[in-house]
């Protein structure tokens, strides 16, 4: 979490974790985008086990999509206006894919 803070610069205070447990796991098309985050949400998001694809797609334009592989230990940073503009899902996979864990720190507004 300290080496995540120093490099990218922000004191995360929430953590959400995700299990897939094999390439049958996904989660579907979204964007965090909720009232206890900022306007511009901040999260990084830390890939443990297989590598697995992290797709995005805007929102106006479905065609215009993106793949990106997340390996172990990479650090996906999704900041700025991300959330408002583009959707994001880790779809299922058609070839067998063992566990993945994702640790993802977000900046959470707090009471
Ligand atoms: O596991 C991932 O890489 C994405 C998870 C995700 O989109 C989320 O936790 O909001
Ligand atoms: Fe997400």
């Amino acid at each position: 979490m300290n080496k995540i803070e120093h490099t990218f610069g922000y004191e995360f205070n929430s953590l959400l974790l995700n299990l897939y447990c094999d390439h049958n796991d996904s989660v579907a098309w979204h964007r965090d985008k909720e009232s206890r985050y900022s306007d511009r949400p901040v999260i990084a998001s830390l890939s443990l086990g297989e590598t697995r694809k992290f797709n995005l797609r805007k929102l106006s334009r479905h065609q215009s999509r993106h793949g990106i592989p997340l390996p172990n230990g990479s650090v996906l940073m999704m900041k700025g206006d991300l959330q408002e503009h583009w959707e994001h899902r880790l779809a299922k996979s058609s070839s067998l894919m063992k566990e993945r864990l994702t640790l993802t720190f977000r900046l959470v507004n707090l009471l």
